[in-house]
């Protein structure tokens, strides 16, 4: 199993309340979840836990098979730079870099620069005519489809997705989330997907619903 996580609980330093209370869900290789939940329910938290970007106060969370709760940070990093990617609703492209520059950053950072592929995304995304602009000479739908290349570029066993359309007008999410959906299938790619939208969430192989601090 790629991620199993397994009641885990999660109470932020100072809140009164736990935002997760014993959460537990799997995915295997290559699967696609979707996760909808009211806001506040602790949709992004579990996200986060899940790409070992945070740490939680009881269960497990393995990814890979290796036990998130005996890593200390670098640990976290080193697991998350081989395994993870990640695309948020905020696109979060390098202002300074080019699309071409974007698009290679992350799997130049993973030590798997692979160039065809990275070509074949930039096709497929369709940003080949694009690759010498920056982000901010983008629209948001061009920059979320480099946000998921260079997300993609490093064949990530997981990519978690926070309302990635989120930002997008409905002709451009639909576009992007079309893209994402071919794309994650084609590289084996296991996705996990944080949305508001119900019908974007019966897109995917499975749809678990966050509420009360549990999975229902
Ligand atoms: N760093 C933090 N410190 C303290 N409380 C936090 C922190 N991050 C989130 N919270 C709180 O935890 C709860 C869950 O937040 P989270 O962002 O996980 O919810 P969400 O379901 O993703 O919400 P939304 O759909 O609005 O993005 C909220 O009550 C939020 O205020």
């Amino acid at each position: 199993m790629l991620l199993e996580i397994d009641d885990v609980t999660k109470t932020y330093a100072g809140a009164s309340r736990p935002v997760l209370r014993g959460v537990s869900l799997t995915l295997a290789a290559g699967q696609t979840l979707a996760l909808t939940g009211e806001s506040g329910s602790g949709k992004s938290t579990l996200l986060h836990l899940a790409g070992a970007l945070d740490r939680f106060d009881g269960g497990e969370i393995h990814l890979s098979g290796q036990p998130l709760s005996g890593l200390d940070d670098a640990g976290r990093a080193a697991l998350r730079r081989s395994h993870v990617a990640l695309v948020f609703q905020q696109f979060n492209l390098i202002p300074s870099l080019s699309v071409a520059q974007n698009l290679a950053f992350h799997a130049r950072l993973a030590g798997r620069p692979d160039r065809d592929w990275i070509a074949r995304l930039t096709e497929r995304l369709g940003l080949a005519e694009l690759t010498l602009r920056y982000p901010e000479q983008l629209s948001g739908g061009q920059q979320q489809r480099v946000a998921i290349g260079r997300a993609l570029a490093a064949r990530p066993a997981l990519l978690l997705a926070d309302e990635p359309t989120g930002n997008l007008d409905e002709t451009a999410s639909t576009a992007v989330m079309d893209l994402m959906l071919e794309l994650v299938r084609e590289s084996g790619t296991a996705l996990f997907l944080v949305t508001h939208s119900q019908a974007i969430a019966r897109r995917l192989d499975r749809h678990l619903h966050l509420a009360g601090g549990r999975v229902v």
